[in-house]
């Protein structure tokens, strides 16, 4: 029987390739619902081709704009409004899979619903397990879902580990994510602040979103990223470890307690670690080409270097803080990353804003999505006065 998945964030970058990795093999998926926030002419063509029961879109305007188009082409498509309705088709009785590729914070409540419904979800949305934490895995625990990751250096280590998961802390010494460095890896770090959105979104090996392209350029990508692997791998966080490797051919290592280290190798093509959270534990085509080592240059590998890059080391002062911290960092964050890309903020005063808000908010107990979200908003609100203070 076809597999019914529902995409939330489908106009997006892993949103699009999940729809391409999924029109590859119609014999065995269908879409039964897509979501999106404002581009509604690339969901009425993603409607016109998948035909979904279900399309959600963030506003009320949207929504109404995206049910017109649907009835002037005759399609079928039901249009519904987030929030509750992103809840809604990530829990539908009818869905097998869920691909979490919103962007942000705003994925959160809709995982979390796919995961108390028993979903198998397939998380690319890093900030939902970086707000969520705790609370997010003991939801997927309890309610016995399947988490994949899709981040590629997760959907890497989870490759490379075994699959008892119970050996792990016998067996592994450490984590290794690998770091492309970004737009900036070797640029004079004095001329930071001269930096344009369009220059920090111009990542070296992957097209993607323009807040996680931000991300990649202050390496807050990787910084966010040691924090999911904390989460996802229940991994302490001094065994998680970063390294730099410019080519982004391999995606992450594990490191044995024997010295033996295992690595997941590929083509630089997010088509393949969704294809593989789609079809695992079996493997089906993705589309991206196949590693051919005979035209590969030299594999390269070298330290982070923690001046140029000061927001890397933010992931593991937040995960030995309170909990609640890693929420407070994401949404200085997020502000922040949107207010350079507004161009109010400069590039090198990310990482203030971000520091700032951390001495400046103090989590307090967190025992619900609606703690953790009271939390996300008290961090935004303060986050946003900082960048005004720095506000060019
Ligand atoms: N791109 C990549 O290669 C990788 C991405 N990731 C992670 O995957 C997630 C998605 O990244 P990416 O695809 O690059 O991001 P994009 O910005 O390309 O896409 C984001 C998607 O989310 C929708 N969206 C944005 N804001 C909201 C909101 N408030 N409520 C509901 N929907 C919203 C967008 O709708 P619309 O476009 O219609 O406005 C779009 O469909 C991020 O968490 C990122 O860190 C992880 C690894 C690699
Ligand atoms: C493709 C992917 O998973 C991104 O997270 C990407 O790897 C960004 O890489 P860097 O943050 O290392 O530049
Ligand atoms: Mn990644």
């Amino acid at each position: 029987m076809k597999q019914k998945i529902t995409v939330l964030g489908s106009t997006g970058s892993i949103g699009t390739n999940t729809l391409d990795v999924v029109a590859r093999h119609p014999e065995q998926y269908e879409i039964f619902a897509l979501s999106a926030a404002t581009q509604v002419d690339l969901m009425l063509k993603q409607c016109a081709q998948f035909k979904p029961r279900f399309a959600v879109m963030a506003s009320g305007p949207h929504a109404q704009q995206l049910a017109e188009r649907l009835k002037q082409n005759s399609l079928q498509t039901e249009v519904l409004q987030a929030p509750d309705a992103l809840e809604a088709i990530a829990s539908h009785p009818d869905v097998d899979a869920v691909m979490g590729a919103i962007v942000g914070a705003a994925g959160l409540a809709p995982c979390l619903a796919a995961a108390r419904a028993g979903k198998r979800l397939l998380l690319a949305n890093k900030e939902a397990l970086v707000v969520g934490g705790a609370l997010f895995m003991d939801t997927v625990k309890r309610h016995g879902a399947t988490l994949l990751p899709i981040d590629s250096e997760h959907s890497a280590i989870f490759q490379c580990l075994p699959e008892d998961r119970g050996s792990w802390a016998a067996r592994v010494d450490s984590l290794l994510l690998t770091a492309s460095g970004g737009p900036f890896r070797q640029r004079d770090p004095a001329t930071l602040s001269e930096i344009t959105p369009e220059q920090a979104c111009d990542h070296p090996n992957f097209s993607m979103g323009r807040k996680i392209s931000v991300d990649s350029a202050t390496m807050m990508n990787k910084a966010l990223e040691v924090i999911e692997a904390r989460w996802l791998f229940d991994m302490a966080p001094e065994k998680i470890k970063v390294v730099i490797h410019p080519q982004q051919i391999v995606h992450s290592m594990v490191q044995f307690k024997d010295s033996s280290v295992l690595a997941q190798l590929g083509t630089p093509d997010m088509r393949v670690p969704i294809a593989c959270g789609l079809a695992w534990p079996e493997r089906i085509a993705s589309g991206a080409p196949l590693l051919d080592f005979a035209k590969l240059a030299a594999l390269t590998f070298e330290e982070a270097d923690a001046h140029r890059f000061p927001g890397l080391h933010l992931s593991w002062q937040a995960l030995r803080a309170p909990e609640g911290t890693t929420t407070v960092l994401n949404a200085a964050n997020e502000i922040a990353v949107a207010a350079f890309l507004e161009r109010s903020l400069s590039f090198d005063r990310i990482h203030a804003v971000n520091l700032q808000t951390l001495e400046s908010v103090q989590p307090g107990a967190i025992s619900s999505l609606e703690d953790l979200m009271a939390l996300d908003a008290r961090a935004r609100a303060q986050a946003q006065a900082i960048a005004r203070q720095w506000a060019r």
